[in-house]
């Protein structure tokens, strides 16, 4: 290859990308070249030295296709200005003269044949082991949760069946709004991971407030190995000065914060202007909406959303800023389904009367119990469609028709299929939530004006002024709670950052206790590291005093005391708050530890919250509704503490409300929310499908075949687990095994209480890499072994060989899933019989024995025309299989895409606003599907000779 130089318009294919197909180059700079894959829409820049690439020189007598898809066997080439014009006839015997330019990108390369000639024979072991990367690689994409097994995540059906519903989607676009601590950002994460790996997205932009930075980079690199880059406002700076292009392409998982960009226009011009497959907001209720005016992180995000197929939102309290910014919330996900805010309001007035005929019709069991049921059909007629009815009165169409009826339900007239809630209710086993409270006295001379802001009567410490550390009753009342409670880790919120950062000082200073602040004033570091120095079991800190920042997002279920300094005025940032410890993890009872002023507005709080919405005890879902409710009456109330009455009156009518409120939600809204979050059966189904797509056993047992093969080496660890180092004969610099190796374990279990270790899954980047570096490399290409066999005489030469689909195309349409098999294996004799059947792959591994290199190099040349023409028949054969694999792999195709175009096109028909260019788009997609799928080619992946030999 050294000898060969580029030049601009020759034909060269990569040898670690086999899938790009045919490239050209198109720039020769110096000592780099610049190459363009057309059938895979890529480009690649190589070092001219040091390109893995192979020059494509086709030989005389070769038949090739031309771009435009005319074959023709080439006669003669001549060089020209470095390429080569070939010429030839094409099949209707014209002759045709072409610049190697024009030839066909989607091509082939019958590499195993020139490898067997040139005497280049492996082990039978290659030979099996090159067979098993194919159908393992083909299983892994062919697999309903491919994309799902490699995060080092418990499987919790809730989360699992979230992620698993984003698989047929043409585009994820989803409200993931479990209640806290549930795991949204494990749910996003495993979406996410499931995109990547099926090549569906590739750049990832999160946004995040900026207290939860940190947490989301660590928590996305060892639970899923998505290595994100903070771009915070000084790497921007450092990225605009290195004047490399926008700053925001210097990566493809990009982790932000909304603070940064809305104090940064410059930022949100870079962030709009870079191109990103996928967007992440945490904390979405922060995108605050009003139809006069809107925040700017919404208009922001409004503006991203528009250009990004991918959209996930996340909160636990979608409606903690009203439902005006719900909606609004909704709308950015599905402008056509969410177009209107007062027909979204007036549709929330039957969502009772869809979820009873809803559950009607999931109570139905057999196509004839529903044929029977003629006023469930009568009832159900308005919303569905003749065909629809029909199938539903199907037995063999029953089941399907029925889940389709209830989907179309829920998108069209209920919450929406976008939008997902799981509450405790049904993920069940957390622990119990205690509440004690402390009466205090309030300094007498201190208590506040009833004009005083709302916020001064529930943060008492304003009022006091500079000396309040001294005047406070609730910080001695602390000093000694921490002595008693000396062995317990505790956080402790309270709403202001200067509270928190004098309370700590104090602690720590005056009373010597171990305790850190976190606060919105400190830097993302020192925050960081004072949340690491609380979470330290040993030497850290007994208390984490923190201001609101922290009430959000952040993971502290480590501890099971949670001091509530002050109360906010807003249950759903109560329920945030408590949601710091109560989430998944937390073993103990939580602990809501609450010292109040008594007779005071505070007491008021505190009552109305327990007594009112029983708000620290449970979750109380009814919040947002009843505060915007009571608004004002709770506002006098806590103005006037004195006047018993009208409290007795706001609590009575809140507990009233309340019951009315949740019974009402639990028939109509939360009930439609809860059919579209879960579905127990279908989530068993699909953590089933993850355990058994794991095999844990299968994958160690391949890992050490490949380790064997490509020079890594391996020592146990303990149980369950290996160290894996780079061996001196390391076949592969593709392989992703860090220089100083690594300690895994194939076992979940054990990957989940070790974190020091990978969790290699058949996912893991190590496994995928070495999938990759066999498939694309000509590893165990050929083989020659002889079989004892009575099948055909003794001194029978066979042929086993394998075609694989070759099927060059853009990455995100995971071209794979709808390929039908992992490769076609076809084994003859001379004479065109077949015997796949008579010898299976099984046996025949099991049973074929070893004949010498050079023998075997020997046979090779001596049987060189028999070989070929053995070659010739099983080409023949695939190529009479490959009309009706394709054809298979366009069904598979369609019949996964209709899905997403029949519901499309079923909204239009309800819904004026659904653009047909949406429609089109699909449509499109579809086309280009089935375009690429009929270029798909069989190619000769691996051929093995036999020579069968007398059985005993
Ligand atoms: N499947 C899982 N396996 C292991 N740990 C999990 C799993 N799901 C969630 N967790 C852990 O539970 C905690 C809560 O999860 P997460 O932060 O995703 O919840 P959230 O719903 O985003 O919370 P919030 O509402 O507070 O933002 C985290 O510590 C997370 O690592």
């Amino acid at each position: 290859m050294s000898e060969i130089s580029f030049a601009v318009g020759q034909r060269w294919v990569s040898n670690s990308e086999a899938e790009l197909g045919l490239g050209i180059i198109i720039e020769v700079t110096g000592r780099r070249i610049e190459i363009s894959f057309p059938a895979a829409e890529e480009q690649r820049s190589y070092a001219a030295n040091n390109a893995p690439l192979s020059r494509v020189d086709y030989p005389l007598g070769e038949q090739v296709k031309t771009r435009t898809g005319e074959r023709f066997t080439i006669n003669e080439k001549h060089p020209l200005n470095g390429c080569f014009v070939y010429q030839g006839e094409t099949e209707n015997g014209e002759s045709i003269s072409i610049h190697e330019m024009d030839l066909d990108s989607f091509v082939q390369f019958s590499q195993a044949t020139d490898r067997l000639f040139a005497g280049q024979i492996d082990k039978n072991r290659k030979f099996q082991l090159r067979l098993r990367t194919h159908q393992y690689f083909h299983r892994l994409h062919q697999s309903p949760v491919f994309g799902l097994l490699g995060a080092r995540v418990q499987c919790l059906p809730h989360q699992f069946y979230i992620a698993s519903q984003m698989t047929n989607r043409i585009s994820s676009r989803v409200l993931l709004a479990d209640e806290v601590g549930l795991g949204k950002t494990i749910e996003a994460g495993l979406i996410m991971h499931q995109q990547i790996m099926q090549g569906r997205a590739s750049r990832v932009l999160v946004i995040v407030p900026s207290a939860l930075v940190h947490q989301w980079l660590v928590e996305m690199l060892r639970r899923f190995n998505l290595a994100f880059t903070v771009i915070d406002a000084e790497r921007y700076e450092a990225l605009v000065e290195l004047d490399e292009g926008n700053a925001f392409d210097s990566a493809q998982l990009v982790l932000t914060d909304l603070q940064t960009l809305e104090n940064h226009p410059e930022m949100q011009t870079d962030v709009l202007q870079a191109s990103w497959d996928m967007l992440v907001v945490d904390e979405a209720h922060h995108l605050q909406w009003h139809e006069d005016q809107s925040s700017e992180g919404y208009q922001l995000v409004e503006k991203l959303a528009a250009q990004i197929a991918s959209v996930l939102l996340l909160t636990a309290t979608p409606e903690q800023l009203g439902m005006d910014s719900h909606f609004a919330r909704l709308k950015l996900l599905d402008p056509d389904r969410y177009y209107d805010l007062a027909q979204f309001r007036e549709e929330q007035q039957h969502y009772q009367q869809i979820s009873l005929l809803l559950d009607q019709l999931m109570a139905v069991e057999s196509a004839s119990d529903f044929d029977k049921n003629k006023s469930l059909k009568a009832q159900l007629k308005p919303y569905l469609d003749d065909e629809l009815l029909s199938a539903l009165a199907e037995s063999d169409e029953f089941a399907a028709a029925r889940e389709q009826a209830k989907q179309r339900f829920l998108d069209q007239f209920g919450t929406g299929r976008i939008l997902f809630r799981n509450t405790r209710d049904t993920v069940k086993g957390f622990p119990e939530r205690q509440l004690t409270s402390y009466p205090l006295e309030f300094p007498e001379q201190f208590l506040p004006e009833t004009n005083s802001e709302l916020t001064h009567l529930v943060q008492p410490e304003t009022l006091l002024g500079e000396d309040w550390l001294e005047l406070d009753p609730r910080v001695e009342w602390l000093v000694s709670w921490l002595k008693q409670h000396r062995g317990e880790k505790t956080l402790l919120i309270t709403a202001n950052a200067e509270t928190a950062k004098e309370l700590e000082l104090h602690l720590r200073l005056q009373h010597g206790v171990r305790s850190a602040v976190f606060h919105e004033q400190m830097t993302l570091i020192t925050r960081d590291r004072a949340a690491a120095f609380f979470a330290d079991d040993e030497e850290g800190a007994q208390i984490l005093i923190c201001s609101e920042i922290g009430s959000e997002g952040r993971n502290f279920q480590f501890c099971s005391y949670l001091v509530l300094f002050d109360l906010p005025l807003n249950p759903d940032l109560l329920e945030q708050r408590i949601g710091r410890l109560d989430r998944i993890g937390q073993r103990n009872t939580v602990n809501i530890v609450l010292p109040f002023y008594q007779d005071t507005a505070q007491q008021l709080l505190l009552d109305w919250y327990q007594q009112g919405l029983n708000a620290f005890e449970s979750v109380c879902k009814t919040g947002a509704a009843l505060r915007e409710q009571f608004a004002d009456q709770l506002e006098q109330c806590l103005r006037h503490p004195e006047d018993k009455k009208a409290f007795a009156k706001l609590l009575k009518d809140t507990q009233k409300a309340e019951q009315q409120l949740r019974e009402s939600l639990s028939q109509g809204r939360d009930r439609l929310l809860t059919l579209n979050s879960y579905d127990e059966a279908a989530a068993k189904e699909i953590l089933m499908q993850v355990d058994d797509a794991s095999s844990p056993l299968e994958l160690a047992a391949f890992m050490d075949d490949f380790f064997d093969a490509y020079g890594v080496e391996q020592q146990a660890h303990s149980a369950d687990s290996i160290i894996l180092q780079r061996g001196d004969e390391l076949r592969s610099d593709e392989i992703d095994l860090p220089e100083d190796g690594l300690t895994a374990t194939y076992q979940r279990a054990r990957a989940l209480s070790r974190e020091d270790m990978a969790f290699l899954s058949w996912e893991h980047p190590l496994v995928l890499s070495a999938m990759d570096a066999v498939i694309s490399s000509d590893l165990g290409n050929t083989a020659f072994c002889q079989l004892k066999s009575n099948l055909v005489p003794a001194g029978s030469l066979l042929l086993e060989v394998a075609f694989v689909m070759h099927c060059p195309a853009p990455k995100q349409f995971n071209i794979t899933r709808y390929i039908p098999e992992s490769y076609l294996r076809i084994v003859i004799d001379e004479n065109g019989r077949c015997f796949e059947e008579q010898l299976p792959e099984q046996e025949m591994n099991q049973q074929a024995g070893r004949i010498p290199k050079h023998t075997a190099q020997q046979m090779v040349q001596v049987a060189r025309s028999r070989i070929d023409n053995l070659i010739d028949t099983s080409k023949k054969m695939a190529d009479n299989h490959q009309k009706q694999l394709i054809e298979q792999a366009i069904r598979k195709m369609t019949e996964l895409t209709d899905h997403e175009l029949n519901r499309l096109q079923h909204l239009a028909e309800q819904n004026t606003h659904i653009k047909p260019v949406e429609i089109e788009a699909l449509q499109s997609q579809q086309q280009q599907l089935q375009q690429y799928l009929h270029q798909a080619e069989l190619k000769l992946d691996a051929l093995r000779l036999i020579i069968v030999t007398e059985a005993e």
